[in-house]
């Protein structure tokens, strides 16, 4: 059975996992912190790891692209999307007006995984102004701080399944700024997944690729050799290399596989421009829609 770390019970991580997994039976080992889901993996207590690396509304989850980069040398093996739920969760009567209806302006503190936080600024503003913003490691670990801190005036913005782990009420449902809010998760280890779905529609490539030194028309050049071959990217972001101030590496996915002529050939174009390229990963990317369960 495959083993899988990954944030803990009642995380968005957790809820993307079981539908990456669908009925295949696995060992979810659960962490605190994302670094040690990267480091299950790297010492070999677990098979693959489940890591958030994008999200609609915040973009790129940084911290976890670093360590992705810069921490782990482990490839993707897929990638898929995942809608991020975000609900106001707490202990309804704690919060309950005369009215009957929560009143929000009761809450003194809201906590969450600062990328949660991000995505509910707008209902924050609006309904609980007041509320002093926490960080959590994840969105379940604040609601498991609220469960166990009750009459203080804590909520916490998690999932529905983190709620009914902690048994505690979802006190208002969706508060995310905008309803198509998606997480796209990667399962990154070292064996390729043994069973994949049917139908890949979509194969996907992410390179990173290190400019020699900075002078005009660099970038320009490294991305004039996807260009002339039509090779689809769909992201390109740059990062610190973390070596020197100033000094920027790329990160671009490519929609192709890295065994296409085409994609080989741009990579060595780009080597030859004396650019340091790496290879993440070369693996079939899902859309929510399309994933189906057997997977692993
Ligand atoms: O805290 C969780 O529930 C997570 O799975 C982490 C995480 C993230 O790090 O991006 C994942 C998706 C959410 O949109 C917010 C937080």
């Amino acid at each position: 059975m495959k083993r899988i770390a990954l944030l803990p019970e009642g995380s968005v991580s957790h809820e993307a996992a079981l539908q990456l997994l669908g009925d295949e039976p696995a060992e979810l080992v659960y962490h605190k912190l994302i670094s040690d889901v990267f480091l299950s993996t790297v010492h070999g207590k677990t098979d693959y790891s489940v890591i958030p690396i994008e999200n609609t509304i915040e973009g790129s989850v940084s911290l976890h692209m670093d360590w992705l980069v810069n921490e782990v040398d482990l490839p993707i093996q897929v990638e898929w999307v995942y809608p991020s739920i975000q609900n106001l969760i707490g202990d309804r009567k704690e919060f309950v007006a005369d009215s009957g209806e929560v009143d929000f302006t009761r809450i003194r503190q809201i906590l969450s995984h600062p990328v949660a936080t991000a995505q509910c600024q707008q209902f924050i503003r609006k309904h609980a102004p007041q509320a002093e913003l926490v960080n959590a490691g994840s969105t379940t670990e604040a609601v498991g701080i609220v469960k166990e801190h009750p009459g203080q005036g804590l909520a916490a913005i998690g999932t529905n399944l983190g709620a009914s782990i902690h048994k505690l009420d979802v006190l208002a449902q969706r508060v995310t700024d905008h309803d198509n809010n998606y997480t796209r998760f990667i399962l990154i280890g070292n064996q390729p997944l043994a069973k994949l779905p049917q139908q890949i529609k979509q194969m996907k490539t992410s390179i990173l690729v290190t400019l020699p030194e900075d002078f005009p028309g660099a970038l320009h050049q490294v991305l004039a050799a996807f260009a002339w071959r039509r090779l689809n990217l769909s992201r390109i972001e740059s990062r610190p290399t973390k070596k020197k101030l100033g000094s920027y590496y790329f990160y671009i996915d490519v929609l192709e596989s890295v065994d296409s002529v085409l994609l080989t050939a741009a990579i060595e174009e780009i080597k030859a421009l004396g650019c340091q390229v790496r290879v993440l990963g070369s693996y079939p990317s899902y859309t929510y829609q399309e994933l189906i369960s057997e997977v692993l």
